[in-house]
């Protein structure tokens, strides 16, 4: 469990985090989205004590991260994988995180071949190391101690299509043992891919948070039925606010309050209850989860230190910061 309370961060007179709050579950991966410079490695350095917040505060497995007694046992991170001695070789480098930690030797090893370091790689440099190896190698770090929270920064960066897909199933994993993962990730598509919920940040401040589910779905739902007008007829009379487009598909807004608890299986039972025959019904996401980050930050993210109050955001589909 990761709760966060109100953070907010200034340098000098920049804010680079303001009033930021949310919680990660157990169970679940939390994305964490943001343009460059959204507050997102501030917020992260707070909840994991490197950065002292101004305000607010952050606990991680029930305490503030620096009062963990051996905290590598309950929190992996994942900050930055080119933060390794380039000397030593990678089962070296974990071997010492394991004995500093009081774990086996042999959790390294297996780790190694977990992460996808077998032998030849585990036993070179680190220095000799591509970006996408360290990263493994960080991901190994941050498992060492058996944690139940994983808390990582831009773990994807560097790595090839089969290293994502590998690392989205061993979090998928990890999550599905009870533990709690928060990723941060600019990398949209690898987040709509890997998580269950998201906070999305812009200009220091939460823009948009929730279930992914419910924050793709508050796109509305796209219909396309044999007789275009019909359709219309029938949701006008229903009083769901919808828009017929020139392809000749209707989009519902499920996210005008008039359509509260409307969702696919009630539409598809509107439309048979008047013998109107659907050829098409599904989320309105087919730009998905970019859509809905580049109208987030751009309606809630002003510079940081421009001081604008998530309130003071245009209404918007995605807006259910909660
Ligand atoms: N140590 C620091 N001193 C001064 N300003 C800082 C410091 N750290 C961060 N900032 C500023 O705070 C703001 C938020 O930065 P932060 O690194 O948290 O954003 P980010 O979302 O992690 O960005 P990126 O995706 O580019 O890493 C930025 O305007 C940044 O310039």
């Amino acid at each position: 469990m990761i709760s966060v309370q109100s953070l907010s961060k200034r340098y000098g007179s920049q804010t680079a985090v303001a009033d930021v709050s949310f919680s990660c579950e157990p169970g679940t991966i939390t994305g964490f989205l943001g343009p460059n410079g959204a507050g997102k490695s501030t917020t992260v350095r707070m909840i994991t004590g490197l950065t002292r917040p101004d305000s607010g505060y952050a606990t991680v497995a029930g305490l503030p991260f620096t009062q963990l007694r051996n905290p590598a046992r309950r929190v992996g991170t994942l900050l930055d994988a080119a933060a390794v001695h380039p000397g030593r070789t990678g089962r070296a480098t974990l071997r010492l995180t394991a004995d500093l930690i009081g774990m086996p030797p042999s959790r390294a090893d297996d780790l190694l071949e977990d992460v996808g370091l077998p032998r030849g790689a585990a036993d070179r440099r680190v220095g000799t190391y591509s970006l996408g190896m360290r990263q493994r190698l960080g991901i190994a770090q941050a498992m060492i101690g058996e944690p139940e929270v994983l808390i990582l920064d831009e773990p994807a960066n560097g790595l090839d299509p089969e290293g994502i897909a590998w690392m989205r199933t061993l979090l998928r994993s990890f999550a599905a043992d009870g533990g709690t993962v928060l990723l941060s990730s600019h990398l949209l598509g690898e987040v709509q891919a890997t998580v269950d919920r998201l906070v999305v940040v812009g200009g220091g401040r939460v823009v948009a948070a929730g279930s992914l589910d419910e924050l793709l779905s508050s796109a509305g739902l796209v219909l396309r039925a044999t007789d275009p007008r019909a359709l219309a007829r029938v949701l006008f009379e229903a009083g769901l606010p919808h828009v017929v487009h020139e392809d000749g598909s209707t989009v519902v807004d499920t996210s005008a309050p008039a359509a509260s608890g409307v969702d696919a299986e009630s539409i598809a039972r509107l439309a048979a209850s008047h013998g109107l025959v659907l050829l098409e019904l599904r989320q309105a996401d087919r730009t998905g989860i970019e859509d809905l980050f580049f109208s987030v930050t751009r309606a809630g993210g002003a510079p940081a230190g421009a001081g604008r109050p998530a309130g003071d955001m245009p209404a918007s589909p995605a807006e259910v910061t909660r």
